[in-house]
């Protein structure tokens, strides 16, 4: 099996404190991976080491076959990425962002037109090309978004919580354009806190603390727990794990305020 990304034992240390605490994981060609955890469980420094733009205090690994110690540049070159704050030009129109970040990524002028054309019909943003970003809904801009972050063809899109505040109609959307190109063989590593996305990615890694806990696909994690809940699962490990009782404080907090 190809993996487009294998990492083994990453850890990150920010003096004291470690973010991220010798994870391991690997990630097949075309699969589409859902990388979960709570708030400050150390997933977006999991993703700045992949992405060679933060170096790993120890470990190893590689991302589309390039090292992530030695060949971080040709990383960054090589995978989409998209995070909520995404920086669009509010008061350029759609094709003006896809344009202006097409002349960043060096597309040459005479695939220009042909790759945005791909990137219209792909992130379905078709019929509105000359409506300024600005005026656009939350989803139809992370759609715009998307569509700037694939516009040099990367093998790897990594996707940091895309679907934050973005309404539910517009989360299917952008879900349909994900599978879309998983379909293209995309491998593509997604964070996400809505269950429902986590629970139609391909496999699962769930991190607390700076280390992985549980890791496969939702079948596996579902029978390995004997539930049908991937929230309860993951509830229940952070309960498990830090002796927090989750549920319980929901409880007191609903007791408290009646
Ligand atoms: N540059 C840094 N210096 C010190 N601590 C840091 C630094 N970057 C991250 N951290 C800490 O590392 C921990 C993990 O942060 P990280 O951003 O990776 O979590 P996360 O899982 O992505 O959280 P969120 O879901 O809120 O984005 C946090 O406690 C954070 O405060």
């Amino acid at each position: 099996m190809e993996f487009a990304i294998e990492i083994q034992d990453l850890k990150k240390q920010f003096g004291d404190f470690v973010a991220v605490d010798g994870i391991s994981f690997s990630i097949p060609k075309g699969k589409i991976f859902g990388f979960l955890g709570p708030n400050g469980s150390g997933k977006s420094t999991t993703i700045r080491m992949l992405c060679g733009v933060l170096r790993p205090t120890s470990g190893k690994g590689t991302v589309l076959g390039l090292d992530i110690l030695q060949d971080a540049e040709r990383i960054k070159q090589n995978i989409g990425y998209m995070s909520q704050k995404f920086g669009l030009y509010e008061d350029l129109t759609i094709l003006e962002n896809l344009q202006f970040f097409a002349a960043i990524y060096g597309i040459p002028k005479k695939q220009l037109s042909h790759r945005i054309d791909e990137i219209l019909d792909l992130c379905a943003l078709r019929g509105r090309e000359n409506a300024i970003v600005g005026i656009l809904s939350g989803g139809w801009k992370q759609r715009v978004a998307l569509g700037c972050s694939l516009l040099h063809r990367p093998a790897l899109l990594i996707l940091d919580e895309p679907t934050a505040g973005v309404d539910p109609v517009s989360r299917r959307v952008f879900w349909e354009v994900i599978h879309t190109l998983s379909q293209e063989g995309i491998t593509i590593l997604v964070t996400t806190h809505y269950m429902d996305e986590a629970e139609s990615c391909d496999l699962l890694g769930f991190i607390y603390r700076g280390k992985i806990i549980t890791l496969g696909t939702v079948k596996e994690i579902m029978e390995e727990n004997d539930s049908k809940s991937i929230e309860d699962i993951f509830i229940s490990y952070v309960e498990k794990i830090s002796d927090i009782k989750v549920r319980g404080s929901f409880k007191d907090m609903k007791d408290h305020m009646e």
